[in-house]
């Protein structure tokens, strides 16, 4: 599939993020694959996935774009998705259409830059997605080359604004300083939430907890019943 093709399959519409690591009480390949059918069924243009074992198990049994991540932990970075070159290579190997990695302005920790990682990709036909904090992160991947940006990683580097909503503010000064596709993620949980986002246009959005993290879901009907108390 062309990079025209596949943004055109994505544009305006909604990916759902299928993740449960192995702390989470859903951490199974075969739920992870009936997330991602689930979310077919319901309408999703493509799935975000984290590691190998789903990703495998999740194109088994949807066609749709996989958006692949690999989360894992290194002593010398708080990188944590994608972190190095031997994630993104285990993740072309498996054949995903896109890899999203942490594009922030933090230590790299393999000698291996983001241009370097991003154009590794595109020899090997696959899209990169940024994985941002800030505007000018953003600004930043860019310049690098990245084919999309998206806010995933507002509210999870020490510098940027630590709130329990979705950054609109980043989506909106994105989508008006960054002419490539801008994805809005991260904590979209109410239906107003989104409706919020969708004004300022963004290029696709991804909800993840609010649909597949069910002890997320539960807690916040909890939340209301003990408020009430
Ligand atoms: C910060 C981080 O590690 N985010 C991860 C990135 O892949 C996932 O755990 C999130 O579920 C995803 O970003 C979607 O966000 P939300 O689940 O809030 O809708």
């Amino acid at each position: 599939m062309s990079k025209e093709e596949l943004l055109k399959k994505i544009k305006g519409g909604l990916i759902v993020s299928c993740q449960a690591q192995e702390n989470e009480p859903l951490h199974s390949d075969f739920i992870m694959s009936r997330m991602a059918l689930a979310a077919k069924v319901g309408g999703a243009v493509a799935i975000r996935a984290n590691g190998v074992k789903d990703i495998k198990a999740i194109k088994e049994v949807v066609d749709l774009p996989i958006i692949g991540l690999i989360k894992r932990d290194y002593p010398n970075t708080e990188r944590y998705i994608t972190p190095t070159l031997k994630e993104i290579k285990e993740l072309v190997e498996v054949g995903v259409d896109i890899v999203a990695m942490d594009a922030t302005d933090r230590d790299q920790n393999d000698g291996v830059s983001l241009e370097e990682k991003v154009k590794f990709l595109h020899d090997n036909g696959v899209l990169a997605m940024a994985d941002i904090s800030t505007l000018e992160e953003g600004i930043i991947a860019q310049v690098k080359g990245f084919d999309i940006i998206s806010t995933t990683l507002s509210g999870y580097t020490s510098y940027s604004p630590q709130i329990k909503e979705p950054d609109f503010k980043l989506v909106e000064d994105l989508t008006k300083s960054v002419s490539l596709p801008i994805v809005a993620e991260g904590r979209i949980t109410e239906l107003n939430d989104l409706k919020k986002i969708l004004k300022f246009n963004p290029f696709s959005v991804v909800i993840g907890g609010a649909i597949t993290r069910p002890q997320q879901i539960t807690a916040r009907y909890v939340e209301i019943i003990n408020s009430c108390k």
